[in-house]
């Protein structure tokens, strides 16, 4: 990063964004665009945890092992796979992805939409005032005529676990930068990063073990994680449910670690990683200064604006306000949110109600989100159980994607499932799950399903091409209306 990319003094600005991640730089975009002044506050690198220590650089490291597994799965196509993957080779491209973790690119798009830089860490000061301390202890001071935007993120929870320091564990930002790969690697969680990362590093040659207290991927349809257990022990990795990590020993700084489990026996790893959930990165942001609690998640209205607080200025996007802790879904919050404090500025009237052009309203009902395993796991809107607890009357239509010529000829013996929750009243999808490999780009047809809440009886009309994986559309379609 050059000084030449970065603002120095003090400013009066429309609209200051804390956080320069994807979220944060795309409120600032739709901020330019209603031709408000931005400042753009970012400690560490332009892009954020996204772009360099989470989904750009899992997905660059994922690609190879899952095109192997791919080619693996298609006669003639697996007998030319003939070689482990050149790890050194995954790692380099994933350097690209990730420019070297030099943001200097991104710090240009940021000067390239109009918005002025500063470096350091942003507080907030009271209203409408923000403190930006560079590492060389010296203060900016801002102010925001409209808005302050709190795009500042997440970090891994580390959990109570004794011997947790002494172990030095890896989080997502060691499971995605390193080049190294560990001979043993024990993960601790089995939400998203947990699942993601075994599949990952077991694919690299690591002898992964999941230690997982609940089910895997608790929040999507029980069969998701089953079939991605299933598959990841195929892989060869030792995937336990139902237990807990009860202490952590690295008496050395080079010896393994020994992980005590909860019924008495202990696990040796070479580098054990926790994938054990994410905590706001608001604990030393200024909330006590206007009200709030340092440390918390922030409630948020559909416009983004942060309840509680006086005066309409105060935003809070992306995983912050805790709605969905994904990249697509704090963009939208982003746009949205930028396009409200637009029309504020301006005195115009919020369009606020369901699905208006100043409302999050998807955040609510049609959120879609993939993990990149094998098999992929993809879903939008309620599962069937969530859709049954908010009191829908519904019914679930379950089918294996081998019923689909399109996955037979995609895969030999192609694997996966897939479920719809169907709203008997409105005869509407509120829900869509795909289990498989190559699903992951099927998902958005559900989405448009669920956003448009396209009658069943009109989404017959929509013809999937013979011989494609969506064919699955057309079998669940007929499996619903046969019963
Ligand atoms: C391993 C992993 C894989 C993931 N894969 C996916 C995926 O494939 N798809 C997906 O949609 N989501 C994925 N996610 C989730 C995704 O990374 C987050 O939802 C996303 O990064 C949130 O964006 P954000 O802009 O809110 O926060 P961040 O990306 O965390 O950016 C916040 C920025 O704010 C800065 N900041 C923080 N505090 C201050 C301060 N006081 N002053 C100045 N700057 C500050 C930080 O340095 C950072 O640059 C993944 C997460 C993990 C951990
Ligand atoms: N492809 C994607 O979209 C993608 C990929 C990875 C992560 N993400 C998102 O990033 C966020 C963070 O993911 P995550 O997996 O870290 O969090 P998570 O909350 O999804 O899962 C954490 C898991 O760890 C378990 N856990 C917590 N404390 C534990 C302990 N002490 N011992 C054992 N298990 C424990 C929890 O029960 C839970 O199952 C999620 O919202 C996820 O959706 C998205």
């Amino acid at each position: 990063m050059s000084e030449a990319q970065e603002t120095q003094g003090n400013g009066t600005y429309d609209v200051i964004v804390l956080g320069a991640g994807p979220v944060g730089q795309n409120v600032a975009d739709r901020a330019r665009a209603a031709r408000l002044s931005v400042a753009v506050v970012e400690r560490e690198l332009v892009g954020g945890e996204c772009s360099y220590w989470a989904c750009v650089p899992s997905k660059a490291l994922l690609r190879p092992v899952i095109a192997v597994a791919d080619a693996n799965r298609v006669e003639g196509a697996r007998q030319a796979v003939t070689r482990q993957l050149d790890t050194d080779r995954v790692f380099a491209r994933r350097n690209r992805y990730v420019t070297d973790w030099d943001d200097s690119g991104q710090a240009r798009w940021v000067k390239s939409i109009g918005a002025d830089l500063f470096r350091g860490h942003g507080r907030i000061d009271g209203p409408r005032r923000v403190t930006v301390t560079r590492d060389d202890g010296s203060q900016r001071i801002l102010s925001a005529r409209h808005a302050v935007a709190i795009a500042t993120g997440s970090r891994p929870v580390l959990p109570d676990i004794p011997g947790i320091d002494e172990a030095r564990p890896w989080t997502n930002r060691h499971g995605t930068d390193s080049s190294t790969v560990p001979v043993r690697l024990a993960i601790i969680g089995g939400g998203g990063v947990g699942v993601e990362m075994a599949t990952l590093w077991q694919g690299l040659g690591s002898q992964t073990t999941l230690l997982s207290r609940r089910r895997l991927l608790p929040r999507m349809e029980p069969f998701a994680g089953e079939l991605i257990e299933r598959s990841l022990t195929e892989a060869g990795a030792d995937v336990r449910i139902g237990v807990q990590v009860t202490a952590l020993r690295r008496p050395e700084r080079t010896s393994p670690v020994t992980l005590t489990l909860d019924d008495g026996s202990e696990l040796e790893a070479d580098e054990v990683m926790l994938a054990t959930g994410r905590t706001p990165a608001t604990d030393d942001i200024g909330l006590d200064t206007v009200g709030l609690t340092p440390g918390s998640w922030l409630d948020v209205d559909t416009t983004c604006l942060v309840k509680g607080v006086d005066g309409n200025w105060l935003y809070a996007l992306g995983d912050v306000n805790h709605r969905a802790l994904l990249t697509h879904q704090g963009k939208y919050q982003a746009r949205t949110a930028g396009d409200a404090i637009g029309a504020r500025a301006a005195g115009r009237p919020m369009d606020d109600a369901a699905w208006g052009d100043h409302a999050t309203t998807a955040d609510q009902h049609a959120v879609p989100q993939v993990f990149f395993t094998d098999p992929e796991a993809a879903a939008v809107g309620l599962t069937a159980e969530q859709a049954s607890d908010a009191g829908h009357r519904i019914k679930t239509v379950d089918l294996d994607f081998n019923t689909a010529q399109g996955a037979n000829l995609y895969a030999d013996d192609y694997q996966g499932h897939a479920r719809l929750v169907v709203d008997l009243d409105r005869e509407i999808l509120l829900g869509v799950t795909f289990v498989g490999p190559g699903i992951s780009e099927l998902l958005h047809s559900a989405t448009i399903a669920v956003v448009g809440e396209v009658p069943l009886k009109r989404l017959r009309h929509a013809i999937a091409c013979f011989p494609t994986v969506s064919e699955i559309w057309l079998f669940l379609l007929a499996a619903y209306q046969r019963d």
